[in-house]
C-alpha cells in the first residue's frame, strides 16, 4: 500500500498544536506516513469561521491550564503555562513569526521543523516573545539560521509572495474545514479526512489502518 500524505496545519501561537507536531514527528518514522508541516495563520481560520480563542471562556481558560499542563507531561513536551499566559496571548500577534516560518518554508524547508519547535519552545516553555523583531531574530539564531539568511528572510516577510502563500495555506486549511488547530488532514481512500487537536491523533491511525503505541512511541527496531 502506498504511503498516507498527512498535512499538519500550524500556527506557533497554539500551544496544542505543538503537542500535536511532536507526536506526528515522532510517528513519521513509524507509520507509512508522509508528513507535511503546513504553517498557517490561526487568527485568520478564527475570523473565517467565526470562532473565538478558547480560553476566551473563563471556566474553559481555568480547565486548560490544568489540561495543558497534563498533556504536556503525558506527551513528553515541555509546554507550561499560567493564568497570565492567556492575556499575554491574547495580546499578541503571531503573524510575522507565521511568515517568518513560511519565508523558510519557500526557501531552506529542511529548517522548517527546528524553527517552529523553536518559536514554541520560545512562546510556550520560556514564556518569551515571538513578535518582535529581536525575538525572531533570537530564535532564528537558536535554530541554527545564519544572521545573513536570517537577514534575508526577515526582507521576505513583508513581500506579496510570503503574504500570500501564509494567506493561501490559511485558506486551504478552512476549505478543508479546520476552524482551530491543531489541523491534520489525512489523504486516504482518495478524500481528505481533517481531525481537529493533538487528541485525535489516535483516531488517525485507526483511520489510515496504523497502529497507535501512545504519545511518546519507541520506534521499532526494524526502523532505525
Ligand atoms: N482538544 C484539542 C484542543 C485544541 C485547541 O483547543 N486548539 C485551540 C488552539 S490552541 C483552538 O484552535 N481551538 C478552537 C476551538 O476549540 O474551537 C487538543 O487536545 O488538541
Amino acid at each position: 500500500m502506498g504511503r498516507t500524505l498527512v498535512e499538519l496545519f500550524y500556527d506557533v501561537v497554539s500551544p496544542y498544536s505543538w503537542l500535536g507536531f511532536e507526536v506526528l514527528c515522532r510517528y513519521q518514522h513509524i507509520w507509512n506516513i508522509d508528513l507535511r508541516f503546513r504553517p498557517a495563520f490561526l487568527g485568520g481560520i478564527m475570523q473565517a469561521t467565526g470562532n473565538k480563542p478558547p480560553a476566551m471562556l473563563p471556566k474553559r481558560g481555568e480547565y486548560m491550564l490544568k489540561d495543558l499542563e497534563r498533556m504536556g507531561k503525558y506527551y513528553q513536551v515541555p509546554v507550561t503555562i499560567s493564568a497570565s499566559d492567556f492575556q499575554r496571548i491574547l495580546g499578541k500577534s503571531s503573524l510575522g513569526a507565521m511568515r517568518f516560518i513560511t519565508a523558510i518554508d519557500m526557501t531552506q524547508p529542511k529548517y522548517l521543523e527546528t524553527l517552529s519547535r523553536e518559536f514554541w519552545m520560545r512562546f510556550w516553555s520560556q514564556h518569551e516573545d515571538i513578535s518582535q523583531m529581536e525575538s525572531i531574530v533570537a530564535v532564528a539564531g537558536r535554530a541554527g539560521l545564519s544572521s545573513e539568511f536570517t537577514q534575508k528572510l526577515l526582507d521576505m516577510i513583508s513581500s506579496p509572495e510570503v503574504k500570500n502563500r501564509l494567506k493561501e495555506t490559511t485558506e486551504e486549511a478552512i476549505k478543508y474545514g479546520a476552524f482551530g488547530m491543531p489541523a491534520v488532514v489525512a489523504h486516504f481512500n482518495g478524500k481528505p479526512h481533517l481531525f481537529f487537536g493533538s487528541d485525535r491523533l489516535e483516531l488517525l491511525a485507526n483511520v489510515i489502518g496504523e497502529k497507535w503505541l501512545g504519545p511518546v512511541p519507541s520506534v521499532p527496531s526494524s526502523k532505525m
